[in-house]
């Protein structure tokens, strides 16, 4: 069966005394979430060790916003599979498009960061999605489908979440209909093998339009910036309706 994630994705923001705020706002609203809700955060990785001390025990789980693809060796800056797991971390992001676009990550090292965080036992949160311009351009789909089909070669579709974050969507404000982010999911999903895929939508979801996002029957759920570093905006998404 297809789970529902709602995942929040801090960026490069908040301190760990800001993260800690953040909690003691947030955790108590989860006592009126759905139990078949996966609540998860993403901080940066300086955040993780505290949340996770934080977070034993209570129903929300800890993403990376990165994974090397090896489990050690001469990498400045980079952090392992066995790192994360070691700290209690359970899922990574992986091919967001500002690491795409910034730093330099192809379809080719996504592959490779995928396998290694299935083989050190993190289930990656594969992002696609499509500029403004392809889109323009009628792109959207051969795009996507490349993305697909180069990310996810040898990668076990048991183990994985996809999110469809259109980049023109992120950080603007300017939603993605839920519409039309759900068409694009159902193609996302006629191209995989294992129909239990869960496939979250990201960009610019907010709390005025998550209820509306979440009731189209593709998407299982959402990936959320913005609006995931204020503890009740996150609250209202992760309770929808
Ligand atoms: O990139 C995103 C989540 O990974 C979306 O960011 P925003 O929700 O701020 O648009």
């Amino acid at each position: 069966m297809r789970k529902i994630v709602i995942a929040g994705n801090w960026k490069m923001f908040k301190t760990q005394a800001e993260s800690e705020e953040f909690l003691r706002g947030f955790l108590p609203h989860l006592e009126e979430t759905p139990d078949n809700r996966e609540v998860l955060l993403c901080p940066p990785f300086t955040d993780l060790s505290i949340l996770s001390k934080y977070l034993h025990g209570s129903r929300v789980q800890l993403g990376a916003q990165n994974v090397h693809w090896e489990e050690n060796g001469a990498y400045t800056g980079e952090i392992s599979g066995p790192m994360l797991t070691e700290i209690g971390v359970r899922f990574v992001i992986v091919g967001h498009s500002e690491r795409r676009q910034y730093f330099g990550e192809t379809d080719a090292t996504v592959n490779l960061r995928l396998k290694a965080a299935q083989k050190y036992g993190l289930t990656p949160i594969l992002c696609v999605g499509e500029t403004k311009e392809q889109r323009d351009h009628g792109k959207t789909e051969s795009l996507i489908i490349s993305q697909l089909e180069k990310g996810l070669v040898d990668v076990n579709q048991d183990n994985l979440v996809i999110a469809y974050e259109p980049i023109w969507a992120i950080g603007t404000g300017d939603t993605c209909e839920a519409t039309e982010a759900n068409r694009v999911i159902g193609i996302i999903r006629s191209q995989l093998t294992n129909a239990n895929v869960s496939i979250q939508y990201g960009g610019s979801v907010k709390p005025n339009n998550i209820d509306e996002i979440m009731a189209q029957p593709e998407i299982d759920g959402v990936l959320v910036g913005g609006a995931s570093l204020e503890a009740d905006s996150f609250a209202r998404i992760v309770n929808y309706k």
